[in-house]
């Protein structure tokens, strides 16, 4: 539905991601109207809509979409609660930007797949935001020139510096190590074959019951290998960097942000972001207004959810690993003509 008027968007889930992507749907990008806010905390979702004009509160995700002035919908709710979501929203075909995870296991995330294949048209993009990120782009660009030969290793850190008291010790992997799975994947643009989750000495601020910081191992099609150092509690900040290692070269990504300063008393340096609202910021920016213009247009565009599916199947796999202490192949379905 190709639209000159603005597209009015429900935003599901009014929590630390949801409340940012509604600043943003209203201040940052063009072309969008927050319409609605979904929370399951009465309270959240209507202090929230009081504060923008034409804007109503909700509790259930369905009620939202059934609002006349609703076009498409944002999901921000925990991983758990997206497929429900997602299936009303497909059932409604509504235009969705679920954010990341689609669903935490293959399972339901199958089911989402099966769903949008039965509609006959692609309507949702996931949030793997890193794909919008100009240090990924970058990446992305210099290894699809094909000069640096093919890739033999990445290597991948992911610091965070401390995670709220409900994350477990299994979301290191479905909600953190996700997104390695996901640029693994597009950088590469080849599945993940198998996982393998080492446990090396835990931080003394990890809570307890969680092992943490891991290291995750991926093998792909190609046959290469692809290290995720995962630190949920590292205390300093937020840092996201990578390296790719080629036939004929090496790619480092930039990770700096902010200038670099050299002080009097001898010290040379940056800053390190404090969380990932600031680090990715541009990236967020650039993935929802992609999202709008693309619906703008009639179109669905960005990572799919074949793209939510196999992430998914990787995650059960890393999990399985996590759990047990081996490798574990990676149990994909064939990818459906629709999704090539
Ligand atoms: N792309 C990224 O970098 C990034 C960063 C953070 C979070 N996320 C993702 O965003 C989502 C939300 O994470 P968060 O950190 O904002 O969590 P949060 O706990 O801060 O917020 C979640 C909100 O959803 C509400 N909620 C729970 N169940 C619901 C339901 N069934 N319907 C409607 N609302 C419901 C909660 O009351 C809460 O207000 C998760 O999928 C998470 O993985 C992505
Ligand atoms: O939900 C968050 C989010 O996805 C961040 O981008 C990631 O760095 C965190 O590890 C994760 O917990």
């Amino acid at each position: 539905m190709p639209s000159e008027r603005a597209l009015g968007v429900a935003v599901v889930g009014t929590g630390k991601m949801g409340a940012d992507h509604v600043r943003r749907l209203r201040h940052r990008i063009s072309g969008a109207r927050v319409r609605a806010v979904v929370d399951i905390e009465a309270e959240r979702a209507k202090t929230l809509a009081d504060a923008i004009e034409g804007c109503a509160a909700y509790t259930e995700p369905a009620a939202a979409m059934a609002a006349r002035d609703v076009d498409a919908v944002l999901i921000a709710s925990p991983g758990p609660a997206h497929e429900a979501a997602l299936l009303e929203a497909l059932d409604r075909d509504l235009p969705v930007l679920c954010e990341k995870p689609l669903t935490p296991d293959a399972a339901s995330a199958l089911r989402v797949l099966d769903a949008e294949q039965k509609l006959g048209h692609r309507r949702v993009q996931v949030g793997f935001m890193r794909r919008y990120d100009a240090e990924y782009m970058k990446l992305k660009r210099l290894l699809g020139k094909g000069e640096l030969g093919r890739t033999l290793m990445l290597h991948h850190r992911h610091r965070n510096p401390a995670m709220p008291e409900w994350f477990t010790e299994e979301m290191l992997i479905n909600d953190s190590v996700v997104h390695e799975m996901d640029v693994t994947r597009w950088l590469l643009d080849q599945e993940i074959t198998a996982v393998t989750v080492h446990k090396p000495a835990s931080t003394s601020n990890a809570p307890a019951g969680m092992s943490d910081p891991q290291f995750v191992l991926f093998e792909t099609e190609s046959g290469a290998l692809v290290d995720v150092e995962i630190f949920g509690h590292c205390g300093f900040g937020y840092q996201v960097q990578a390296e790719a290692v080629c036939e004929r070269g090496i790619v480092r990504m930039d990770d700096e942000h902010g200038p670099r300063l050299t002080t009097a008393d001898g010290r040379w340096g940056g800053r390190v972001t404090p969380d990932y609202l600031e680090r990715f910021e541009d990236a967020y920016d650039r993935e929802v207004q992609a999202w709008v213009d693309a619906t703008r247009r009639g179109e669905t565009t960005g990572p799919s959810v074949w793209d939510g599916y196999a992430a998914a199947a990787v995650c059960e796999a890393g999990v399985l690993s996590q759990r047990e202490g081996r490798r574990v192949e990676v149990d994909l379905i064939e990818r459906p003509a629709f999704y090539q």
